[in-house]
């Protein structure tokens, strides 16, 4: 008889997501995403990083200070990069899973890209401008949002 705790195609998913966010070098906030079509094969995953080519050992890692001199001048997200990661495979009506909320310069990738339904997993920031145009944006695209709750499975894993 085959077994029946094995883990949903979310999980799986969110998962992967999840195990991308190791790959992170940001001290504070590793995000991790991945990409996946209708026949829940996997188009591309993607971390928050320096530009290939750019040293991640000599741009910003600090959130404070002048604009020059912060990682928010310099780091690709998780999302553009799975986005730009997928090495022209069709995106459109794809799933995007991410574990954390997308800010409003991915929502406009995502939207653009074709993405049509958006997993996440943390709202980190939920009174950020940058998520409230999120929101407003997924929303006049007809994006579907859903957060993903299952404590209890990555608990489980020690991956969250
Ligand atoms: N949806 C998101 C949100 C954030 N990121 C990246 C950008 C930074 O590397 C980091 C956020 O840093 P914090 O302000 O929390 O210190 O996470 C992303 O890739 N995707
Ligand atoms: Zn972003």
């Amino acid at each position: 008889m085959k077994r029946h705790d094995y883990i949903t195609w979310e999980e799986y998913f969110m998962g992967i997501a999840l195990l991308s966010a190791r790959r992170s070098k940001d001290p504070n906030t590793q995000v991790g995403a991945c990409i996946v079509n209708k026949d829940n094969i996997i188009l591309s995953t993607g971390y928050n990083g320096m530009p290939k080519g750019c040293s991640d050992d000599v741009l910003p890692w600090e959130r404070d200070g002048s604009f020059q001199d912060t990682k928010y001048a310099y780091v690709c997200h998780a999302e553009l990069n799975a986005i730009l990661n997928s090495d022209g495979r069709s995106l459109a009506d794809s799933i995007l899973y991410v574990t954390c909320f997308p800010c409003n310069e991915c929502a406009k990738a995502i939207i653009q890209a074709g993405i049509k339904k958006v997993v996440y997993l943390e709202d980190k920031y939920p009174d950020a401008d940058a998520t409230q145009v999120s929101r407003r944006l997924f929303k006049m695209a007809d994006i579907t949002l859903k957060e993903f709750l299952n404590p209890t499975f990555y608990s489980d894993l020690s991956l969250y």
